[in-house]
């Protein structure tokens, strides 16, 4: 199974086709619009996200609502295309005019700058047109599909934030807990006093000019044990999430569990202890590993914590240096978010529920949905009966 994604951020529209989705699953382009909600919503989020309202057009791949086992491709309009300009005050017709939005002043923490030197353009915008977080818009499609898939075989998946400028939830809820309360509010956060403090350092990011990053959480439960493997550092899927979730933008750490906690903790509170139960087979005591041994999955909840880094744009002007007249300057900027953990999160699990889908599919070779189901119900009645 694979993907690709293409558009610019301003671009007419985001487009994506997806690969090896088995045929006979239900599939509409509600189901993909409601997660499609949750990433643009969340507090902190700038006025781009007032003016597009992320809805998916389904082009192939499904037949009356149902996939054919053909490629999916997939679209998204970008509103913003038609009007961005006027909202930023600049009366123009057409999108991208070469001279009147030309870019030359790199905005640091973007990849202006060497995305310029790399591809050689003497426009920035060349750049940032993909190098936006609206790319992540068409990974939430590609997630969304995979949810129905890995809902239809069992497995559930969600995020929640757990940190956001320092104001962190340290509850210890339950997997239900979470499942229940996880889009209770505009901040993603479970513990609704440290929500509101959440949206205090939001505030106070924002009206200081500057922005603010955090950390999110991603379950997933009912995850058949044993995907990926321990013989080749590629096949690792611990490392194929790290690697997916890191290629989201802003996000700069990742780790699994109990996480971070590792480094200061005894080996003896780190490590889960195997118990055997004849009705559940081979289990563990606790779960603070997050569902991996040796690169594979346990049977046990996958936990992965991600930690994403504060916007870059900001209003409160940062140095940098216009690569034509090579002069120094204040980056100011017209619009940006403030802070977008709470839409990252959603971000994140759509990554998550890519990587296991993509590796479920790999394990258990499947061209339609049935015979997908009966290759996973045999190998958990092995694993059961180990
Ligand atoms: C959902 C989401 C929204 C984002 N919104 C903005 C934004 O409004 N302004 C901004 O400067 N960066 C924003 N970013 C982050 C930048 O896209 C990112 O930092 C930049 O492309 C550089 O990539 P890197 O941080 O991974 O190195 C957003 C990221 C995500 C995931
Ligand atoms: C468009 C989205 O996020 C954008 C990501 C982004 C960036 O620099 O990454 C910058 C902002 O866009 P603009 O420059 O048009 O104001 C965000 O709104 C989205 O999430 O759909």
């Amino acid at each position: 199974m694979r993907f690709l994604t293409a558009g610019e951020s301003h671009g007419p529209k985001l487009t994506v086709i997806i690969e090896g989705i088995p045929s006979n699953m239900a599939l509409t382009s509600d189901m993909i619009n409601k997660e499609m909600f949750k990433r643009q919503g969340g507090y902190g989020r700038g006025r781009r996200m007032q003016i597009e309202k992320d809805t998916v057009v389904i082009t192939s791949g499904v037949r009356h609502g149902v996939t054919l086992g053909s490629p999916i491709t997939i679209e998204v309009n970008n509103d913003d295309h038609k009007h961005w300009l006027k909202i930023m005050g600049v009366e123009v017709t057409e999108d991208m005019t070469p001279d009147r939005r030309k870019i030359t002043k790199p905005r640091p923490g973007h990849a202006d700058l060497i995305g310029g030197m790399k591809y050689r353009h003497r426009d920035l915008r060349n750049v940032l047109e993909r190098s936006s977080a609206r790319e992540t818009a068409a990974r939430v499609a590609v997630g969304a599909v995979c949810k129905v898939l890995l809902n239809a075989l069992g497995i559930e998946i969600y995020s929640r934030v757990i940190e956001i400028g320092g104001a962190r939830d340290t509850g210890n809820y339950n997997l239900s807990e979470i499942k229940s309360k996880n889009d209770q509010n505009d901040v993603r956060c479970i513990d609704v006093k440290v929500a509101q403090k959440m949206r205090d350092k939001i505030d106070e990011a924002k009206s200081n000019g500057d922005s603010i990053g955090g950390e999110v959480q991603v379950i997933a439960e009912g995850v058949p044990a044993g995907l990926g493997s321990y013989v080749h550092y590629d096949r690792k899927l611990d490392g194929k999430i790290a690697q997916s979730v890191i290629s989201i933008n802003a996000f700069k750490a990742v780790s699994f569990g109990v996480g971070n906690d590792m480094k200061h903790l005894p080996g003896s509170k780190v490590q889960d202890p195997i118990g055997y139960d004849s009705a559940i087979g081979f289990n563990r005591i606790s779960n603070n590993l997050g569902g991996f041994e040796g690169g594979m999955t346990n049977g046990m909840p996958i936990i992965v914590n991600a930690v994403m880094k504060p916007i870059p744009t900001l209003y409160k002007p940062l140095q940098s240096v216009d690569i034509v007249t090579k002069e120094v300057y204040q980056a100011s900027i017209e619009r940006s978010d403030s802070c977008a953990v709470p839409a990252a999160s959603v971000v994140c699990e759509h990554a998550v529920a890519f990587e296991l889908t993509k590796e479920i599919l790999n394990e258990f070779q499947s061209n339609d949905l049935n015979q997908l189901k009966e290759n996973i119900a045999r190998h958990n009645q092995f694993i059961l009966e180990y």
